[in-house]
């Protein structure tokens, strides 16, 4: 990585001497004011700053520096600004810590010293970079065929974590694909069951008038064609989980069935006489909204209380910040293997198409997209097209237009900058990199509140 050192600083002749201190690997960008300090952070990104607190049209005093400090760690906040002050200033210096500077330096200026700060200020910002990174990579989901970097899903896998030993009955709520069964599976793994099994119905794919003997099985001679006993999966599932997925979709008279069980903790066989005691924990799922189903008549509310002991929602991929990405990544790798294609990366356009790309099907059609890429990539580079995705896709389908493009960053901009200083329009401004009268223009034209309209 590039070194890259801003020194702002509003005397030419001390700009000069400073810009001569640093290593030779260092790249050193100039700005004497808050305009030019603000643009050449934008432009260059600097991992370290120098700033002198008395910039102008206060250079006596240090109110610039300050406001300036602020908005630099508003737009960057992990570079390490090191601020410069005069020998006398040492209050402000402790004030500028504080404030969020990582260092200061007192005048008068010694190259030695001072090229010794910056080279910590860089080793230490490095550090910083790696530790976030293992971080990250720590920090991604430990359960077992999850992959997940998004606060969302590791705040998830957390409470998985704290449940799957309690016996618990959950129910998670989540749309399809996103990943309701991997969830249930975890707790039954993470739980004192894993030893026993893991049964799984889906509520929805079984034909009502069968669904009664698939969950609690029948007794010979029940009905026509049950020809031997047969247990169900409620008793299959005996010393261990079962998975009621699409529970939402369950008949009412076999909804009241099950909260017999679920209450009572035994169950009867169709065409069976006798109690029989099953030790199960149930987890349920559905892609239903359950209380719309209990205000049409449709989901008993005594069994929506009983399932949802813990209720646990996943959320869609597009609402998991950063996680579309890292789990396609995976999904490369597990397929490049499997498929004896190694080494095969995503292009930055085909990162661009799945970070903009809405996954109505969440992970199911994510791993299809990756496993059709793979199968047709041409090279090793796998391009948005091999996905079937558009690199320009932004998540609405008239976003091509590239006025509308820009109108909806700029707005996007604005709002967050004013969020940003707490509606202070010349702090916004400031942050913007525009003057206040366009910024009052701006908000007119995108009817944006500010405290004054
Ligand atoms: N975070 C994840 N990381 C990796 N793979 C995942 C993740 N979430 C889901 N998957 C995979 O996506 C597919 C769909 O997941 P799953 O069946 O658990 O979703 P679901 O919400 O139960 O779907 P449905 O409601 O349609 O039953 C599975 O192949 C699963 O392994």
């Amino acid at each position: 990585m590039q070194k890259k050192l801003l020194i702002i600083e509003d005397d030419p002749g001390l700009q000069s001497q400073m810009r001569w201190c640093f290593a030779e690997d260092v790249e050193v960008i100039l700005a004497q004011d808050h305009e030019t300090a603000i643009a050449a952070l934008r432009r260059h990104e600097p991992q370290v700053i120098t700033l002198d607190l008395g910039l102008p049209p206060d250079p006596g005093g240090s109110t610039v520096g300050f406001q300036l400090l602020h908005d630099l760690l508003q737009l960057a906040p992990s570079t390490r600004i090191i601020v410069v002050t005069g020998r006398e200033e040492r209050e402000n210096a402790v004030t500028a810590i504080a404030n969020g500077a990582s260092d200061f330096y007192q005048k008068p200026l010694d190259g030695d010293i001072l090229a010794f700060v910056v080279e910590r200020a860089f080793r230490l910002y490095s550090l910083e970079r790696e530790h976030e990174e293992k971080q990250q990579r720590h920090s991604a989901s430990s359960l077992k065929g999850i992959v997940a970097s998004s606060p969302q899903m590791l705040e998830i896998c957390r409470t998985v974590e704290k449940i799957a030993p309690a016996d618990v009955t959950t129910l998670i709520l989540g749309e399809t694909g996103t990943g309701k069964e991997v969830l249930a599976k975890a707790i039954h793994q993470l739980s004192s069951r894993a030893g026993n099994t893991f049964q799984a119905i889906n509520c929805a794919a079984i034909p009502e008038n069968l669904l009664e003997s698939e969950l609690f099985g029948y007794e010979k001679g029940a009905f026509t064609g049950a020809s031997a006993q047969k247990k169900g999966k409620v008793e299959q599932a005996d010393g261990g989980t079962l998975f009621l997925d699409e529970i939402g979709d369950m008949p009412m008279p076999l909804q009241a069935k099950l909260l017999r069980f679920l209450q009572e903790r035994v169950i009867e066989r169709v065409g069976g006489m006798k109690e029989i005691p099953v030790d199960v924990r149930v987890v349920c799922a559905t892609h239903q909204n359950i209380q719309t189903l209990i205000s049409e008549g449709r989901f008993r509310e005594d069994l929506f209380y009983r399932v949802s002991e813990i209720t646990l929602r996943t959320p869609p991929l597009r609402e998991r910040s950063g996680d579309a990405v890292v789990i396609a990544k995976y999904l490369l790798e597990q397929y490049c293997k499997s498929m004896d294609k190694p080494n095969m990366t995503l292009s930055s356009g085909a990162v661009l198409a799945i970070q903009n790309h809405k996954w109505p099907g969440n992970v199911r059609e994510l791993i299809n997209k990756i496993k059709r890429a793979v199968i047709m990539a041409d090279g090793k580079k796998i391009q948005a097209s091999d996905l079937e995705l558009s690199e320009h896709e932004a998540g609405s389908t008239d976003a091509l237009n590239l006025r509308q493009v820009r109108e909806t960053a700029e707005k996007n901009a604005i709002v967050h900058a004013l969020e940003l200083s707490g509606h202070n329009m010349a702090q916004a401004s400031r942050l913007l990199g525009v003057t206040r009268p366009t910024l009052y223009n701006m908000t007119d034209k995108y009817n944006i509140h500010t405290q004054s309209n």
